[in-house]
């Protein structure tokens, strides 16, 4: 399997660019990292309940950018799916990219819009909502889940409440490089380069 660490990693850069690249979203997580934290304390553990946005801006990179795209498994029986019969012992490939942008299933699919997951009703990645399966599905699922999003929360909230970001020397927004790197794991072609100032009213360090 894939370590825990380079799947985590992918997805805090991957967020870091949507939202670099999303101002109005980032500047709604960053209102909310305000509001809930304010400017004279670090982030807790405590305050990730009322953290909404920032969870559906991270949810939205994992659908757009799921660290671990293609997910093979070996059927256990004999099985008809979707009128195709698939024999025993065959290898499958779910292509779970492809599935979290699918157009029959998502508005705009191709959008990062992390307020799609506002909605009442809105797919969660726990297993039931097959349109949307970063962690994959079923017993073979990711255990490391609850693990990971709590890492990619923690990590995210701090860069985005600690610092304001800015790209490298006048690169405009649209200059920015959204290409990925296709394969067993999901990195962007090109690593980010961002420059940060603190934000808070204490020292960091
Ligand atoms: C954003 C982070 C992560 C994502 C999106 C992710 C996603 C996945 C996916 C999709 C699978 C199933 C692969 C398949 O069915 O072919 C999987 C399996 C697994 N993951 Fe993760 N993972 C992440 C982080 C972690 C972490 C932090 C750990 C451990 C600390 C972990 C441990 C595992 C293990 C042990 C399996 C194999 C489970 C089995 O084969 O039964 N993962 N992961």
């Amino acid at each position: 399997m894939f370590g825990g660490t380079e799947t985590i990693a992918s997805v805090i850069e991957w967020a870091m660019a949507e939202m670099i690249r999303s101002p109005a979203d980032l500047s709604r997580v960053q209102q909310e990292l305000v509001d809930v934290v304010g400017v004279d304390r670090r982030v807790q553990d405590s305050d990730f309940e009322k953290l909404t946005f920032l969870r559906r801006a991270i949810k939205e990179t994992l659908r757009l950018q799921p660290p671990v795209p293609l997910l093979q498994h070996e059927t256990a029986d004999d099985a008809d799916i979707g009128g195709y019969a698939i024999p025993k012992q065959a290898q499958v490939v779910v292509n779970a990219w492809a599935i979290n942008r699918d157009p029959e299933a998502w508005d705009e699919p191709e959008t990062f819009k992390p307020s799609r997951f506002l909605k009442e009703g809105a797919p969660d990645f726990k297993g039931s909502n097959f349109e949307f399966i970063p962690f994959c599905s079923g017993w073979r699922s990711c255990p490391g889940m609850q693990l990971a999003l709590y890492t990619l929360e923690l990590a995210v909230a701090h860069l985005l409440h600690c610092f304001t970001w800015d790209l490298p020397d006048g690169m405009k927004l649209s200059e920015l490089d959204m290409n990925d790197v296709f394969g067993l794991t999901l990195p962007r072609a090109e690593r980010l380069v961002a420059i940060p100032t603190p934000s808070l009213q204490f020292p960091l360090f």
